[in-house]
């Protein structure tokens, strides 16, 4: 078992990133059909909203909308704001039950990205902060346009990129998040929204 927790047993196929990290990926976990209804759901029924980060001292409107639903104790501290958690929907909460019992792993809370066309996008960062834990699992499921996924090692600079598809499920743990960067970058040319539920297990503080 390496320590993320993954273990040998698992069916996840290869590990993507081959060092320092763990990366795998379901392609087609939710069937077209069904990923097709949760794109809509989720489009209608999730509580969308820009956010803002600090740059520089000047609040800048993040390229895409977010939201964040979880377990009450679940706060999470992203891009230096301070997140209590929506209470789940009964389709997040399903979804939720799936990709737990696909990764055998626990999750209290979720991140969703909404981004409206290939003009937003996700700048280079790892998701490494404290409460994540010292070996982040994050599952990541997406609905929608497909999308290019971006990894870049921290010291060699080697680049992986992953087209990231309608009902795709792409895990990450181990080190990865202390090795790689990722980014979803712009992608001018596409017109359909795609949505990204990154399943997250927050600990507690400390
Ligand atoms: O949209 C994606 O596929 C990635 C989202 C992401 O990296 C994040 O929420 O931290
Ligand atoms: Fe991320």
């Amino acid at each position: 078992m390496g320590a993320s927790g993954l273990s040998a047993a698992d069916s996840f196929g290869p590990n993507l990133a081959r060092q320092d990290g763990e990366l795998y990926y379901l392609e087609q976990f939710i069937p077209a059909a069904e990923a097709d209804h949760w794109l809509e759901t989720l489009l209608a029924g999730l509580a969308w909203r820009t956010e803002s980060i600090v740059v520089a001292g000047r609040a800048v409107p993040v390229p895409r909308l977010v939201c964040w639903y979880g377990d009450a104790e679940a706060h999470y501290r992203y891009a230096g704001v301070d997140h209590a958690p929506e209470p789940w929907t009964p389709g997040l909460a399903l979804l939720r039950q799936r990709v737990e019992s696909r990764c055998a792993r626990r999750f209290n809370s979720v991140l969703g990205n909404l981004y409206r066309d290939g003009e937003d996008a996700m700048g280079w960062h790892a998701d490494r902060e404290p409460e994540l834990g010292p070996w982040p699992f994050i599952a990541s499921l997406s609905f929608g346009a497909e999308r290019r996924f971006d990894l870049r090692h921290n010291r060699s600079r080697e680049i992986l990129n992953l087209p990231l598809a309608h009902g795709g499920l792409l895990l990450m743990g181990g080190m990865l998040q202390h090795h790689w960067r990722h980014r979803v970058p712009r992608q001018p040319g596409i017109r359909a929204p795609r949505i990204n539920l990154t399943f997250r297990a927050i600990l507690p503080p400390p």
